[in-house]
């Protein structure tokens, strides 16, 4: 079981009142961080990861202080999906994917073991990118190069997931690809939490929500209680109606 918390938590956002936020996400969960554009939601991903600096409070993954975890130990336990890639490096997609095992070599620089090698091949098949494994970064579209991002993820098998809008470029086929892989990861025992703009996928695969609003409060926990029009309305400062499809609950804008 792995939980990650926040104890009065200030982000470094620009222009910010300091609004502390304290949570606990746990083993088995699906959190969906819902907000406007700038409220705070890839600063709050990359402040878990400790790739940012936070003004105050304190973050633990299994009760040890973020900051007292060791580098190595924390890329092998933490797994990040960009929202931008950096596609610096000429390689193929199966030399990404495999990129994602570099926090178990990187200590001493050692071949790829076995694992490393199916953990790649389990990655490029469940993304559905066999055949693009050869093909350099170069040469892919949006969303071949989104699912690429998400099979390094795939590959370094992290404990935590924190997955920057996953379905970014990414057509309906593969939304749904992808949101049940992600959700599957969250059942065999990882934390997962993503930031979204589509309601409808955080309705559907989410088990709870964190919904970031303006003023720099936050509303956190179950999807199904949160997820309400008296508490999504404000948040988005946009009308909206709720409806049942198939007993799925969906929400649209309305005028
Ligand atoms: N490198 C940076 N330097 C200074 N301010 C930044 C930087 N990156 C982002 N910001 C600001 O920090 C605030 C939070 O940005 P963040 O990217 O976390 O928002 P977000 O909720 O993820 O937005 P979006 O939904 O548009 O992706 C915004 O006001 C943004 O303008």
């Amino acid at each position: 079981m792995t939980t990650l918390s926040a104890r009065s938590v200030v982000l470094d956002l620009p222009n910010c009142s300091p609004l502390p936020m304290s949570f606990e996400m746990k083993s088995g969960e699906v959190w969906g961080l819902l907000g406007p554009n700038g409220v705070g939601k890839t600063t709050l991903l990359h402040t878990l990861a400790n790739l940012r600096k936070w003004c105050s409070g304190n973050i633990y993954i299994d009760q040890i202080r973020l900051q007292d975890i060791h580098r190595l130990s924390l890329a092998q336990k933490v797994g990040v999906l960009f929202q931008e890639h950096q596609d610096g490096l000429p390689a193929t997609v199966m030399e990404t994917v495999l990129l994602g095992r570099f926090p178990y070599s990187a200590s001493n620089w050692k071949n790829d073991s076995r694992r490393d090698q199916e953990l790649t091949t389990a990655a490029l098949e469940a993304l559905s990118l066999q055949s693009l494994s050869t093909r350099s970064l170069h040469q892919l579209s949006g969303g071949e190069r989104q699912r690429t991002a998400i099979a390094a993820l795939y590959a370094q098998a992290p404990d935590i997931w924190l997955v920057d809008e996953p379905t970014n470029h990414l057509d309906l086929h593969h939304q749904v690809e992808v949101m049940s892989l992600l959700s599957q990861q969250a059942k065999k025992g990882g934390v997962m939490i993503m930031s979204l703009h589509d309601l409808n996928l955080a309705a559907r695969w989410c088990s709870h929500v964190m919904l970031m609003y303006p003023d720099r409060s936050i509303l956190a926990g179950q999807a199904q209680q949160l997820l309400t029009l008296e508490n999504l309305e404000p948040l988005y400062q946009q009308k909206l109606v709720q409806g049942e499809i198939d007993g799925q609950t969906v929400f649209m804008p309305s005028n």
